[in-house]
């Protein structure tokens, strides 16, 4: 099976060196002229438990993807949410009626985005609790040892496929299953999302120090709360006390989240609008109030002005 990464931040190129590695035929695509040129010298360098391991693979930037390149079997997209519609209309030329195309990134709404470019049986949808670090171009720390991947295919036509894409990842040492409900873990996953990652990109926090604040239980209360009342409208009956419990999960882990590597690290933009931010939008749509999410939003977007991110 042919396969893509589109994005080689910290997830992508962490998914490429495990898939690489088990003997996949692998290539990246990334826009960051930096990262392409560390990968093209030295391969993915993955920092595993003190010691660097390198794996090698081709890697492009999207203006060198033209149809002189073969079509791929599998496009996993790992960019950020607002990279993702552009990636993908540079990814035509391999991109065919036969590819499955898997979103592991996180956020709401992103199937719509899938949807523009292939069909409802060949776009697969999961979430992931794996996490990852840039810690300079082509160099990659994992932070945890514990994760997995769900994935579940939009139209039950696409499961057999999507069960063969699971034994791909679970035989590259991911951890993958196939969900019977998608939505719901993107949801679910988007709740961790919308407590830790802004949360903490907001107090300049890890988990564990935003976790064992005082505040932490009742702001992680209040949001979960938000992003089930808006959830429901969207035919996903969230498990609260459940969500809450996955979220806390995450109070013992030092991990500074995506969005605290994006604007406090790397002064780059946040993903808050396709996570709080998405629940803001849906809440006015259905009349369902969400002032934690809001407020939230605007203060990630005030501190990416103060920041001047770019
Ligand atoms: N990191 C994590 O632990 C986890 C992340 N996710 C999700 O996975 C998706 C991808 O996230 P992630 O891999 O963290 O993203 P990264 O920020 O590491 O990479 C995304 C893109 O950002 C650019 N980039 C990254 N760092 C820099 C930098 N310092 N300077 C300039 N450009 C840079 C690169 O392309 P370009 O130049 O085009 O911007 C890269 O392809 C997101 O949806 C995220 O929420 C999900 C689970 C865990
Ligand atoms: C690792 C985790 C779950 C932390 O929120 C994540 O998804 C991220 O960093 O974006």
């Amino acid at each position: 099976m042919k396969i893509a990464i589109a994005g080689a931040g910290a997830m992508g190129s962490k998914f490429g060196w495990h898939l690489k590695k088990a003997g996949n035929d692998v290539i990246l695509i990334d826009t960051w002229d930096r990262n392409i040129a560390a990968v093209r010298e030295n391969g993915v360098v993955a920092r595993v438990k003190n010691e660097e391991i390198a794996e090698k693979m081709p890697i492009y930037s999207p203006s060198e993807i033209d149809e002189q390149k073969e079509n791929v079997d599998l496009l996993i997209v790992f960019t950020k949410s607002m990279q993702l519609e552009n990636m993908l209309n540079s990814l035509k030329p391999i991109i065919s009626k036969d590819t499955y195309v898997l979103c592991l990134l996180n956020g709401l709404g992103h199937e719509d985005v899938l949807a523009k470019f292939v069909t409802r049986d060949h776009i697969i949808m999961g979430v992931t609790m794996w996490a990852s670090m840039m810690t300079a171009p082509g160099h990659i720390t994992f932070a945890n040892e514990n994760g997995n991947v769900e994935i579940q295919c939009l139209d039950p036509k696409g499961k057999d496929e999507t069960k063969e894409i699971v034994k791909i990842l679970s035989d590259a040492e991911l951890n993958a299953c196939y969900s019977e409900n998608v939505m719901y873990s993107i949801w679910r996953k988007a709740c961790v999302n919308g407590v830790v990652n802004a949360l903490c990109a907001l107090l300049g926090a890890n988990c564990k120090e935003f976790g064992h604040t005082k505040e932490a239980d009742e702001l992680t209360r209040n949001i979960v709360q938000e992003f089930a009342d808006v959830a429901q409208y969207e035919g996903v009956n969230l498990d609260r006390s459940e969500v809450i419990q996955h979220v806390e999960s995450l109070f013992d882990t030092p991990h500074y989240p995506s969005m605290y590597q994006d604007l406090v690290q790397n002064n780059r933009p946040t993903e808050i609008d396709y996570i709080d931010g998405a629940v803001w939008r849906k809440g006015l749509k259905h009349s369902v109030p969400t002032p934690y999410c809001a407020f939230i939003t605007r203060l990630i977007h005030a501190k990416e002005d103060i920041l001047k991110v770019k």
